[in-house]
């Protein structure tokens, strides 16, 4: 059912705040998986991905708008990506680097430093996302560029909280995936078609199962991946649950030795 690579690891033990992101295609069921993790592991913190700003673009981003109005620009990459998708990745990818420097929350003395589970991250923003999009022709070659020159600056400079310790990867078949999106019927999703998610399951297998990928990151290129096959459904069997969930924890166990978290063991 799972497979890993990437660095070996021990015994967990307190240490730094541990950071893990959570990745797969489009309606794989990380959102689901998420919200097991959640009733799992009361402790953890689950940082979910921030598509509902997307859909309703917030207004401190928009001055100039008629205060009610909202613009949904998750609808607007969709419907004409050569147009929007550049604005899209920059906007995605600032709310997720956001979202991931938030301040922690306080913590007692004694107790354990927390595990952060991020529901995708700065760097499917760019392996996944941006890269696809610049392949399929919607991003200009000097937008890509641009786009690489300061995602690179920006998590460069922001480090060590812009690290990642490992990634647990949703796998199913973009079949799976495909019928899954269809019944979940999120309206700015309707005109996606299988050869996009076949697209972007690639991309994931090139970065996080083949490690043929360019990632300039040597941490994050590094950091342990445990590949989870969800093409079963989970959502509604118990046992397959709980093994889900005791891998989880094994990765986290797995990331905290790695030598990118800085109290490795
Ligand atoms: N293992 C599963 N078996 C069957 N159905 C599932 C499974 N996981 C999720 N689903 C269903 O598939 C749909 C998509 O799931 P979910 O919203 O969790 O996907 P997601 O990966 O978070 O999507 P997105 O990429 O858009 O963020 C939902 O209707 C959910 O109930
Ligand atoms: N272009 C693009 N870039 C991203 O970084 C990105 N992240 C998520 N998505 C799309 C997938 C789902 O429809 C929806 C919710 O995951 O948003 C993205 N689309």
């Amino acid at each position: 059912m799972t497979r890993e690579s990437g660095s070996g690891g021990g015994m967990g033990r307190c240490g730094a705040a541990l950071r893990l992101a959570l990745e797969g295609n489009i309606a794989v069921g990380k959102s689901t998986f998420l919200k097991l993790l959640g009733a799992t592991f009361p402790t953890w913190h689950l940082v979910t991905e921030p598509v509902a700003q997307w859909r309703k673009v917030p207004a401190s981003a928009l001055p100039s708008q008629a205060p009610g109005a909202s613009t949904n620009l998750l609808q607007m990459m969709y419907q004409e990506p050569a147009r929007w998708s550049y604005t899209f990745q920059t906007f995605s990818c600032l709310s997720r680097l956001k979202a991931m420097l938030e301040p922690p929350p306080e913590r007692l003395p004694g107790t354990p430093h927390p595990v952060w589970v991020f529901e995708r991250s700065v760097y499917s923003d760019r392996y996944i996302f941006a890269k696809n999009l610049f392949e399929a022709g919607h991003l200009e070659p000097l937008e890509w560029g641009i786009y690489q020159d300061w995602h690179g600056f920006l998590l460069r400079q922001l480090r060590p909280r812009t690290t990642l310790h490992g990634f647990l990867y949703l796998r199913a078949t973009p079949e799976r995936c495909l019928e899954r999106l269809r019944r979940r019927a999120r309206s700015e999703e309707g005109g996606i078609q299988l050869g996009y998610l076949q697209q972007l399951h690639a991309q994931h297998e090139r970065w996080l199962v083949e490690k043929t990928m360019e990632v300039h990151f040597a941490d994050v290129k590094h950091a342990p991946v445990l590949v989870l096959d969800v093409d079963k459904d989970f959502e509604h069997d118990a046992a397959v649950q709980g093994v889900l969930m005791v891998e989880a924890f094994a990765t986290a166990l797995r990331a905290e030795a790695s030598p990118s978290h800085p109290d490795p063991l």
